[in-house]
């Protein structure tokens, strides 16, 4: 009798995603399907751990991309999830949306795009009227490095001019759009799909605009706890289609070269049927979708059951995806 083949993938996570991610229930249902997942040691070279059938990360530096780039060049059939630079793109919050710009136009009633921003390298530009002038307030200031750091998440609402002058460039301003209150977050893993919503910041009415403080600082105000606070309200929120939310997944997983990642959208109170995405996240909190057990598993199945010809060398030493297996599947949940 010949003993079915079993698949080691790699995985490299800052401690606290390890320990949300790789839950024994995920790591069993992998085991029973034949993968074992297998913690990379990251102070060693990679190219002396394994065998691996993939391997996956959320690691950032020069030592760990050099550790994977000497990893790949000698192992050019091992899927990489994902390939450095195109997560890199993710760690800066204007070449990370600047790829929704260029995707194509809807082709349902349902439109989408990005809020209006600017980028401000030092506080004289946040006093003069050139660019920052442009934007209408309410603005958000955001961090332009999104890198997992605490910083990288605190952010401030600016209600008016003065309240510019308190900030610390380099930073994104970003008009802030009235939404309801209520965010989708999209979870992208490989082909599937799932919208989820999420409590957000309130509307800002003109009034507020006038009688606040100049600015509020924030951060982590989309968390999944801030879901159970606003939970009878969230309900009432309708979710934007399944279909609309799925082909900008798709479409960004082509344009960004990612397999896993995550999006921010609102809808515009103001126009009829308009989005924007406002973020996008690599590796996101996978834990916190149901069944993310099943997910990743039916992912890590079909990444290894690819078939490795010396034509997918270049595609798939960063995991690329020329011969999908998986299907299509997206759900809606909260
Ligand atoms: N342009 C905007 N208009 C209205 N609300 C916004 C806008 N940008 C951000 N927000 C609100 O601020 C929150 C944080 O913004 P953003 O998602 O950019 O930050 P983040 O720290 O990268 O989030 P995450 O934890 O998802 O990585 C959003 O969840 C949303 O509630
Ligand atoms: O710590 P960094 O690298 O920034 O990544 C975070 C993402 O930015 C967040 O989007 C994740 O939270 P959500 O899954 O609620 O989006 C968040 O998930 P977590 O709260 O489960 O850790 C992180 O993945
Ligand atoms: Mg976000
Ligand atoms: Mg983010």
């Amino acid at each position: 009798m010949t003993e079915c083949r079993r698949f080691r993938i790699g995985y490299a996570l800052a401690l606290k995603d390890g320990q949300s991610l790789m839950q024994p229930s995920l790591a069993n249902l992998a085991k029973e399907r034949g993968i074992d997942l297998v913690p990379i040691d990251i102070a060693r070279p990679l190219s002396e751990q394994g065998p691996f059938d993939c391997v996956l990360h959320k690691l950032y530096g020069d030592y760990w991309k050099a550790n994977l780039i000497d990893y790949a060049v000698k192992n050019p059939l091992v899927p990489i999830i994902d390939q450095p630079d195109a997560i890199e793109r993710l760690h800066n919050r204007i070449s990370m949306l600047d790829v929704v710009s260029e995707l194509g136009s809807s082709q349902e009633k349902e439109t989408f795009g990005i809020p209006k921003q600017v980028v401000v390298y030092d506080s004289i530009a946040l006093s003069e009227s050139g660019e920052v002038g442009s934007l209408r307030f309410p603005l958000i200031a955001k961090p332009i490095v999104a890198n997992g750091s605490v910083e990288s998440h605190t952010m401030s609402l600016v209600y008016r001019h003065e309240g510019l002058l308190k900030l610390k460039p380099p930073l994104v301003l970003q008009e802030f759009v009235n939404h309801g209150g209520v965010i989708f977050k999209v979870y992208v893993v490989g082909d599937y799909v799932k919208c989820v919503k999420r409590s957000s910041l309130p509307d800002v009415s003109p009034e507020t605009l006038n009688c606040s403080e100049g600015s509020l600082s924030f951060s982590n105000v989309s968390n999944p706890e801030k879901y159970y606070e606003n939970y009878m309200y969230l309900e009432e929120t309708e979710m934007p289609p399944m279909s609309f939310v799925t082909n900008i997944a798709m479409g960004l997983k082509l344009a960004m070269r990612l397999h896993l990642f995550n999006f921010d959208v609102i809808r515009d109170s103001k126009a009829v049927n308009h989005y924007l995405v406002i973020d996008i996240n690599y590796f996101p909190g996978y834990a916190k979708i149901p069944s993310y057990e099943i997910v990743l598993t039916d992912f890590f199945w079909s990444i290894v059951h690819k078939s490795k010809t010396e034509d997918d060398i270049e595609d798939s030493a960063f995991g690329g995806d020329k011969d999908d297996k998986l299907l299509i599947c997206s759900h809606y949940d909260t």
